[in-house]
Formats: C-alpha cells, structure tokens, sequence
C-alpha cells in the first residue's frame, strides 16, 4: 500500500488524498492543522486506549476465575455482586444530576418516532435512509405481510389493494378522526377560512381542527392535505387522475407517514471496513450525505434513475403563508468502538491506529461541511454533529469517547459540545453502571439505546466459565433482559433525558415479517421509548403508526412516576441452562441454527465485503444478520463446546452440514464461492474460527476474525 508521511503519522495515500482533496476544502480547517490535530490525537490516546482495553480483559479474567473457583457451589448472588463491586465492575452511584446537552434538534428533543440503520457504505441504500423521513402507508401495507398475506407479485390485485385502502383510512380515524362519519366515506377535501372540511356522509370536518397544517393545491380543490398527530406529520395525497386515486370517492392517492425521524449511518456492525479503501469509501458517503450531493445511479429492470437526496417539502399553511417539513431523516453516524486498529494510518512507531480515534477525528470533519452551510437543506438545525458509539463498557470508556470528541473539536475549531453523543447500551458493565455511564457524557448525551443484540452476547461472554446458557431464542424472556430494558428508561428519565435526549429502543430483526412487527413494536413506544430502530424505510414506515397510537411523552410521565424499584439483581441474573433438559433434538436445532446464521453472514462478509445480510434460520425465517447477532451465535456456541454440552466433532458436522444448505440458498449468486465441498476456503475458516476461538476473543466480538480474514481474501485477490 502506498503511502504518505503526515506529521509523524504514516496515511495510505488514498485516505490522505480524500482528506485533502476533499473532506477539508471549504472548510476552513487548515490542513497542517488537522494532520497536527490528527496525529496528536491518535498518538496521546492510543496508549489510554490500549490501557482501557488491557482492563477490560482483567476484569474478564477475575470474572472468569470467580466462576471457576465457586463451579459446582450452587450461585451465590450476595457474594456475586459483592465480588463485582470489589473488583470494581460494578460502581458506586453518585448524587442524581440532570443532563445538560446544549440546544438538539427536535428529533432529539420533541417529536417521536422510528429510527433507521443503514450501512454508509451502499450509497443506494443510504441514500434511502436519508429520504425515509417520508413513506407511502399504501405501499408498505401492499408490498409486505402487513395485512397478514403477502400480494401474489402478478400484477396490481384490486381485492388486496381495496383492503391496503381501508386500513389506511382506518388509520385516519385513529389518527386524524372526523366529527362524523369515516375517512372511507369522504367523498370531497377542501379548504375554507383556515379550516379542512370534508363531504361524506354529511358534511364534517376534523375533531380537533388543529391537526390540519397545511395544504397544497388550491384550496378548494388540494392536492395534498397535511395532517399532524403526537407531532407526526401525516400527508392525505389527492389525484383524481392517478391510477389509485381514480378509484377512490375523494380521489385520495396516498397516505404518505412521517417516517424514519432519524437515521443511522453505520460504520460499525453493518460494513466491512477492514482497510483504507474500505474506510475512505465510508467516509466519501458520509461526506456526499453532510454536503447534500452525495448520488447513486440506481437501475432496477429496464428502469434507471438518480437517487439524491430529497428537498424539504414546502405547503400553504391554512391561514396562508408557507409551511416547510424537513424531506430527509436527521441523519447521526455511527463510530466503531474503542477495540479495533485499522492500517489506513500507522503511528510513529509503525502500528496500526485505533480505528474509533480516526473515525472521530474524520466523520467529525466530514460534517463541518453540514454545520458551514449557508443555503441550502440542513441536516442539524441546532448546529450539533450526532455520533453514536457503540459497545463502550463502563463509564470511564464513556468519559474516554467525551475526552476524544473535545480533542476533535479543539482541532476543528468548534464549539465545545458541538458533538452530540448516543451511547449504545449493548455492554453488562454499560448496563450495570448505567447512570454514571450518562454522567461522563452529561454534556453531550443526546441517546442511550438498548442493544440488547450485543447486548446478549456480551451477557453470554461474560459469564462463559459460570456454565452452560440457555437457548438463543429463550433469552429474550429472561429476567436480566426485562431489567435491562426497564433500567435503561428509569435511568434515562431519572437523568433527565426527556425533552432533551433520546431513549430508545433496538432493532426489529426480521425484515420480511411486517405484520408481527405491527403487533409486537407497539411495545416499544408503551415502553417509554422514543425511538426505535427499524432495518428499511418500509419498516419505519409501518413502525410510525405505532407512535401516532402512543403519545410517548405522557407515556414517559407514566413511567417516572411509577418510582419503579431497580432491580440491579435481576439484571445480574445469569441466564444458565442449569435445570433445563433439552433433548437431543433440541442440542441440534440450536447447534444447526447458530451454524447457519453463522455461515450465511460469514460467508458474504469474507468475500464480498457485505457487512449486514437478510439470512433464513433452520425455520427458513429470513433474519437480520450484523456483526452483533453474529457475536450472539458464535458465543452460544463456543459456550456449550466449553462446557461440554456438545463435541468439536458435532459443531464441526453441523457446520459443514449447514455450509452446504447455505451454498444452496446462494446458488443464484454469481459471485459467490461455494464453501462445500472442500471446506477450506478462508470464509469457511472464519466460522470455524468465530466459534471454536470464540471463547478467547475479546469481550466475544467477531471483528478480530472477520477483519483477519477479510483482508486475506482482498490480498489474495491483489
Ligand atoms: C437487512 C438488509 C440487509 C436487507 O437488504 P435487502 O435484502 O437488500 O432488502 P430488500 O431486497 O428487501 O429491499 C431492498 C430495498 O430496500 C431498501 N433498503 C433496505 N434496507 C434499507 C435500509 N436500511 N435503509 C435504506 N434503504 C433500505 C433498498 O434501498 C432497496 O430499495 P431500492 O431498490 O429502491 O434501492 C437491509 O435491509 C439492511 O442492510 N438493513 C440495515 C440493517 C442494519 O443496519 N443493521 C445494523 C444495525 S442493527
Ligand atoms: O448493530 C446492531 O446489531 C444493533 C445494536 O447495536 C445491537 O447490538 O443490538
Ligand atoms: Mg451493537
């Protein structure tokens, strides 16, 4: 790899080109400057880095030896937890305080609903992300399960699109009622004196005539009505002449929701960014997306168009004048973690840099390009640059990213604070320290998010030598995971966190099942939170409705005055097997699914560089497959191999059983390199890797295989 020397540090010549060439024009940052900044930051905190990583495995290893000292004892949860607090896992909990993040934006501070996760580097579908502020609710109830069937795909099924219609307007009545009569009787919409009236029945108008905002059209003939419910935007299209709307009394065409309030675009569990290349492709989409011009040349059949990013959407208020709604989810990038080194940049001394340090520094610049604009569509209105950073453990790790997002703004010029942090809950000792977790970044908060995916990994890891654990699909209604949710809303709205902050909720991993979603998501916003994460545009869409049935700051108001007690303990329940009896059956169902989902993921991600995947369970479920499952699976595994629930030689004959099925669910990939019959591609070994070293990767993550692996196959292809 080419490269050249800047202020002591040694930069592939790709990552320093995109820097100079285009990340710091028109920015004012002087690039002596940023290389000084850059390397200052990079070479003092690699070494506190490192010491917070080395501490990490400590710990492990006096947790590990805890369990294996006490093995056989029966759990003792007194002298447990006296055990963490004295090895100084658990933390004493300081005074109450309230979080004192400067000015968020209203997606932040006010108004409630779905959140999207895309990965940065598939411009097409980040690109998506962004316009997914908006969706059609007659689309994602046609062309998914929602209904409770799924359309036949041979043309436009009239009977399936009648039903789509009338539960969109069911939706109206809930969410937009009228003084008499359905949304499906309106035979006529008009404006008149500020006022939206409707024929139908009778005439009527809107029960609470405040949810009318605006218009578009003429006011006795609009083309769109704007209707707003818990701050959600709801838009009524009317064309008599559109292939839907022709058919319908009033010539509605659409019923467009509000939808992803904000977007994800992921660095971290979603891609595989294992070099320069990897990187500067990450960051040049992250860049387009802060600059506005970010464009993707998008086919699909014979069709081709450019996709980029969408304007604000401007109506007639009902008194007149103008109303503006934002076109595109406000967008927030998410950082990798404090693990990982990337060789796009080596230190002085030759080594590899601690990737979470280059990724503050440079996704920080790239959105200067945001906060300096002076015309055009803004993502931050308040000014503030949103980074989530994931898998932190502990409130000194928290302290550590708020001490690198202050060396980043000295060295770019900005205000202090103008980085806003969302810290993913996804880690034990994250959850366990939680409030103090907050008080590190008190200035800066701006979400806590359950990741319960990592999150149950780590919960897996930390107690391997503790026993064998339950069954994947059993965590989820295990006491640690219940308290784990709970806590993480009580202390959230303890601290404050409403009105300024996010609290929010994770990933809804089945993709294609819509209408268990419907059914199950509403329970994230019940639960308090004002957010949720969604894998597509469609998802959020459908997701939205749930947050026009729950109006979640009242809901919040609830939760904190039910003063509900802490259960620390039952956070600290481990979730062992111990009693359970599971049959020979069950061992290979649940040895035969991890393997699959294992392979399936593992297999695009080593080749192909695909961070995120749709994979099928043994059920043929398609689910959601990100570094973070893969961490739950691989764990899971390498826990019953090390306690002797299953034999190397039987994970190894389900993984070379399930590599065949999922070579077979790859067949029509033309780029795909079949994995059986030689088992001995450099995929294949990750898996095996993943799972049979499982136990000594740190914390249990899967970067350090995949990233290994990864970059052989991409030097053997050079
Ligand atoms: C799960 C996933 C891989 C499925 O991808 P897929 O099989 O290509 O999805 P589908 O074929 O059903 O849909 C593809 C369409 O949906 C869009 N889409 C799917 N997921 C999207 C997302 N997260 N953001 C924006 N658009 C998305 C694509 O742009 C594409 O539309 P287009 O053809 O107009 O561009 C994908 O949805 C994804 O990557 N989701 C992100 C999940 C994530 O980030 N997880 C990490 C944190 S938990
Ligand atoms: O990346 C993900 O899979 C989502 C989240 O960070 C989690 O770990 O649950
Ligand atoms: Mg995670």
């Amino acid at each position: 790899m080419e490269r050249v020397e800047r202020e002591g540090l040694e930069v592939a010549a790709e990552l320093a080109a995109f820097i100079e060439e285009r990340a710091l024009p028109g920015t004012g940052v002087d690039p002596a400057k940023f290389w000084k900044g850059l390397s200052g930051l990079l070479h003092d905190l690699g070494p506190k880095n490192r010491a917070l990583l080395d501490k990490r495995e400590a710990i492990q290893a006096r947790i590990d030896d805890w369990h294996l000292h006490n093995r056989g004892k029966g759990h003792d949860p007194v002298a447990y937890k006296e055990f963490l607090v004295e090895i100084g896992y658990l933390l004493p909990e300081g005074p109450d305080f309230d979080i004192e993040t400067p000015a968020t934006d209203p997606e932040f501070a006010e108004v409630c609903g779905p959140q999207l996760v895309v990965p940065i580097t598939n411009a097409r579908y980040a690109l998506n992300a962004a316009n997914a502020r908006w969706g059609s609710l007659y689309d994602a109830l046609y062309g998914t399960d929602a209904l409770g069937d799924r359309a036949d795909g041979a043309g436009f099924d009239a009977a399936r699109g009648a039903r789509v219609i009338a539960r969109a307007k069911a939706f109206l009545d809930e969410a937009a009622p009228l003084v008499g009569g359905s949304w499906a009787s309106v035979t006529r919409l008009w404006v008149q004196d500020g006022g939206l009236f409707a024929d139908g029945d009778e005439e009527t108008g809107l029960r609470d005539p405040a949810q009318f905002v605006g218009y578009a059209g003429a006011a006795g003939a609009p083309t769109s009505v704007v209707l707003k419910n818990n701050g959600l935007h709801v838009i009524v299209d009317i064309d008599p002449e559109h292939p839907i709307g022709c058919g319908d009394p009033a010539g509605i065409s659409d019923v467009r929701l509000e939808s992803a309030l904000s977007s994800i675009m992921d660095c971290e569990d979603s891609v595989a960014c294992v070099d320069a290349a990897d990187k500067v492709q990450a960051y040049s989409n992250w860049l387009g997306l802060m600059r506005g011009d970010l464009t993707e040349v998008v086919s699909k059949g014979e069709r081709s168009f450019v996709r980029a990013l969408n304007p604000d959407l401007s109506f007639t208020a009902p008194e007149g004048g103008e109303v503006t709604l934002k076109g595109r989810a406000l967008m927030l990038v998410r950082n990798v973690g404090h693990l990982m080194t990337n060789p796009a940049i080596l230190t002085r001394d030759g080594d590899e840099v601690f990737e979470g340090l280059m990724d503050a520094m440079i996704t920080t610049l790239c959105a200067l390009h945001d906060l300096q604009k002076e015309a055009g569509a803004r993502n931050s209105v308040t000014g503030s640059v949103y980074v989530v950073k994931p898998k932190m453990h502990g409130p000194e790790e928290v302290a550590f990213a708020c001490e690198i997002f202050d060396r980043v703004e000295h060295c770019l010029g900005l205000p202090r604070h103008t980085v806003k942090l969302g810290i993913m809950d996804e880690e034990r000792r994250t959850s366990v320290n939680l409030k103090e977790c907050i008080r590190a970044a008190r200035y800066r908060v701006a979400f806590i998010n359950t990741g319960f995916l990592d999150r149950t990994g780590d919960e897996i890891h930390s107690s391997m030598e503790a026993g064998p654990m339950l069954r994947k699909g059993e965590m989820k209604s295990q006491p640690w995971i219940q308290a784990y949710e709970d806590r993480n809303v009580d202390i959230g709205l303890k601290c404050g966190l409403a009105g300024k902050a996010q609290i929010g909720k994770g990933m809804w991993a089945m993709p294609d099942r819509m209408a268990d979603m419907l059914e199950q998501k509403l329970a994230h916003p019940m639960a308090g939170a004002n957010c949720a994460w969604v894998p597509s545009p469609t998802a959020a869409t459908l997701h939205a409705t749930h947050y026009h049935q729950v109006g979640v700051k009242a809901r919040q108001r609830e939760i904190a005055a039910m003063k509900r007690p802490s259960r620390l303990d039952d956070l600290l329940t481990i979730p062992l097997a111990a009693g359970r009896n599971y049959s020979d059956a069950d061992i290979t169902a649940e040895i035969e699914n991890n393997a699959q989902g294992i392979l399936g993921y593992v297999v695009r991600w080593v080749d192909q560089g695909v961070g995120c995947s749709t994979v099928p369970d043994i059920h043929d479920v398609g689910l959601m497959e990100d570094r973070a499952t893969c961490r739950i699976s691989s764990q899971a595994l390498a826990n019953w191999l090390h306690h002797g629930m299953v034999s190397e030689g039987r994970v190894m004959e389900a993984l070379r059983k399930m590599a065949k099925v999922v070579d077979r669910q790859n067949a029509g990939d033309p780029s795909y390199t079949p994995m059986a019959p030689g088992y001995d591609g450099l995929a294949f070994q990750a898996a095996c890797d993943l799972v049979f070293l499982g136990r000594v990767q740190p914390s249990g993550y899967t970067e350090p295989v995949l990233h290994q692996r990864r970059a052989q196959v991409k030097a053997l292809a050079r």
